[in-house]
């Protein structure tokens, strides 16, 4: 029976180890996407390129339901993340151009 006090849990302790780990390689990916996507709302805005492209977006949401389906993860949670991902790409190009 594991101990049910979470501050000797050492079974919790060890999950959330984990976690933090992944959490934190989340961050690290999360950055270096908006560090490019920051390289490519200069690019657009310099070459008045509009700050969305809903085709490229769907072929991106179409490839990471299947990934996720794939990975045994919700597709509708992998859209939704993405999506919003995305919202925030869009206003960053907003921003670059000026808008
Ligand atoms: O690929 C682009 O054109 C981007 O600006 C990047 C990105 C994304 O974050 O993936 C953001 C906005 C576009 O609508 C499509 C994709």
């Amino acid at each position: 029976m594991p101990d049910s006090n979470s501050a000797g849990d050492a079974q919790l302790a060890a999950f959330r180890r984990s976690i933090d780990n992944i959490d934190a390689a989340l961050i690290h990916i999360l950055a270096e996407r908006f560090r490019i996507t920051q390289a490519v709302g200069e690019y657009k805005a310099a070459n008045a390129l509009p700050p969305a492209d809903p085709g490229r977006e769907q072929k991106q949401i179409a490839r990471l339901r299947k990934l996720a389906e794939e990975a045994r993860l919700d597709p509708e949670f992998s859209e939704k993340f993405l999506r919003f991902i995305i919202d925030e790409v869009i206003r960053h190009h907003e921003r670059a151009r000026g808008g």
